[in-house]
């Protein structure tokens, strides 16, 4: 524990001084407004009373997963009290969206996972930050924090690089309404079992991975003035959609944009998320030999193994045993000659590399500290709120880990395992108790260790 400690301090001190050896990072492509809103049963009831309970109730066993009436909307908002559940569903309907718009906030957040990261990456580290806006209205343009956070803007034909606030123009609001309510929240006969939220999702752009005219024409310029890049949003592709387009026809524009990132010898980042479509799966794995870099958790490893492995592993993975998730690790480095791949798991991360350095784990450690400053905090506005972090406690089931670690690899020395031709590195994280939000840490902490690193590599 001691070690750990020592190890953390100058982690913050390496890392926080490489931050300003990025001369630009790159961020597509989902960006959002997350609106959200503290559910209140009064209010609740109230409305669910004007609509007609009964109807509403009989949504909560048969669940339409999208959103066509005012009762799709409660029942779904009823469903995930009910059972605890997070849930996400599509709202189609104009009238429905006109009437959450109405129904309002209690509070607007930058969302979407290239979002969250600009306002991590540009806004607190500094690092000047190009992030991709499907579309900027104000509402929008107001949650990006000062700081070197840029959307490219054609003027003529000249792309020009500026704030997004200072470039809003009348385009569309692309909303993800948060419902979110507190374990044992009541509202008629229904009880929370515990925290969580649901989520009216009416954007339709992100849905799509919509690229915008700057993207489409500009790439080329765009990736001039970056060297690193972290790409995320496309677990939300459909197999099909109604205009007869497939995910295919996205992912094409996603690899033409990486072939142009690996021609200028940019680095680049894959953000998994859990991509519910298989086929969309297949196709994501079949993409990372393009990518320097993968960033992922233990659902999305083992989804991942589902596909390329045996279905022991898959359930290992999924189980949190430490040696399976390291086979997993080993054999996506063997099926896509990726480089470096980022497992974050409650309590503890690893990173697989087929290159050796301390500046691997003291990313990692950096990351961690990330984490923990934004579960206290719920949003990070400086560098020194993370050096606070280091007072948060370093998770102690994880030391038994460690030992078994220590067991298994002789050559197993300060969190670094030398593999014969690859490094495994190991970090015990720092845990905050009690959170006070849980959403973006994961974008924060893969996006803190790509930049961190690849800053270190550089000093
Ligand atoms: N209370 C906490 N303290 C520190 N880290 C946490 C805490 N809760 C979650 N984390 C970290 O956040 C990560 C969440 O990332 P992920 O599962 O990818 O979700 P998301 O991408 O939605 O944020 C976990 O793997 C864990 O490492
Ligand atoms: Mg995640």
């Amino acid at each position: 524990m001691r070690l750990w400690k020592r190890l953390y301090v100058q982690a913050f001190e390496n890392a926080t001084n490489a931050l300003p050896n990025i001369s630009g990072v790159l961020l597509a492509y989902n960006t959002n407004i997350d609106a959200i809103k503290y559910l209140d049963k009064e209010d609740l009831e109230q409305k669910i009373n004007e609509i007609g309970k009964e109807n509403v109730f009989k949504i909560i066993e048969n669940p339409p997963e999208k959103i066509a009436s005012l009762e799709h909307l409660f029942g779904g908002i009823l469903r995930s009290i009910k059972l605890g559940k997070a849930m996400e569903w599509f709202v189609e309907n104009e009238e429905v969206r006109k009437y959450l718009r109405e129904w309002g906030w209690d509070e607007l957040r930058i969302g979407g996972q290239a979002g969250i990261m600009a306002n991590l990456l540009g806004g607190v580290y500094r690092i000047p930050t190009i992030v991709h806006v499907p579309q900027n209205p104000r509402l929008q343009a107001e949650l990006f924090v000062d700081g070197p956070i840029y959307v490219p803007v054609f003027e003529g034909n000249e792309l020009k690089l500026i704030h997004p606030k200072e470039a809003q123009s009348d385009e569309d609001e692309l909303i993800h309404y948060i419902y979110e309510f507190p374990r044992g929240f009541q509202v008629f006969n229904i009880r929370a079992p515990r925290e969580n939220r649901f989520i009216a999702n009416a954007d339709d752009y992100n849905a799509r991975v919509y690229m915008r005219k700057e993207f489409r024409e500009g790439f080329g310029e765009i990736v001039k003035k970056v060297e690193l890049a972290l790409i995320s949003g496309l677990q939300v592709l459909n197999e099909y959609y109604p205009d007869g387009t497939t995910y295919r026809d996205i992912l094409d524009r996603v690899e033409s944009h990486l072939n142009i990132l690996n021609k200028h010898g940019v680095k680049t980042h894959f953000e998994f998320a859990y991509t519910p479509s298989k086929r969309v799966r297949e196709e994501l794995i079949e993409m990372l030999p393009k990518f320097t870099s993968v960033g992922l958790n233990e659902v999305e490893l083992s989804s991942i193994i589902e596909i390329i492995g045996d279905e022991e592993l898959t359930k290992e993975i999924l189980e949190g045993h430490l040696f399976s998730v390291i086979d997993g690790m080993n054999l996506l480095m063997d099926e896509t000659g990726i480089e470096r791949i980022h497992f974050h798991t409650y309590g503890y991360y690893l990173a697989l590399t087929q290159y050796r350095g301390e500046h691997v784990r003291d990313a990692l450690l950096f990351a961690s500290l990330a984490a923990a400053a934004k579960a206290m905090r719920g949003n990070l506005e400086r560098v020194e709120q993370i050096r606070d972090a280091l007072s948060v406690p370093t998770n102690e089931r994880a030391i038994i880990l460690e030992e078994e670690l220590e067991k298994e690899f002789t050559e197993f020395e300060n969190g670094i395992i030398d593999m014969t031709d690859r490094q495994l590195t190991f970090i015990p994280t720092k845990i905050v108790t009690s959170p006070k939000s849980t959403v973006g840490i994961g974008d924060t902490i893969s996006s803190s260790a790509f930049v961190s690193e690849f800053g270190m590599r550089k000093s």
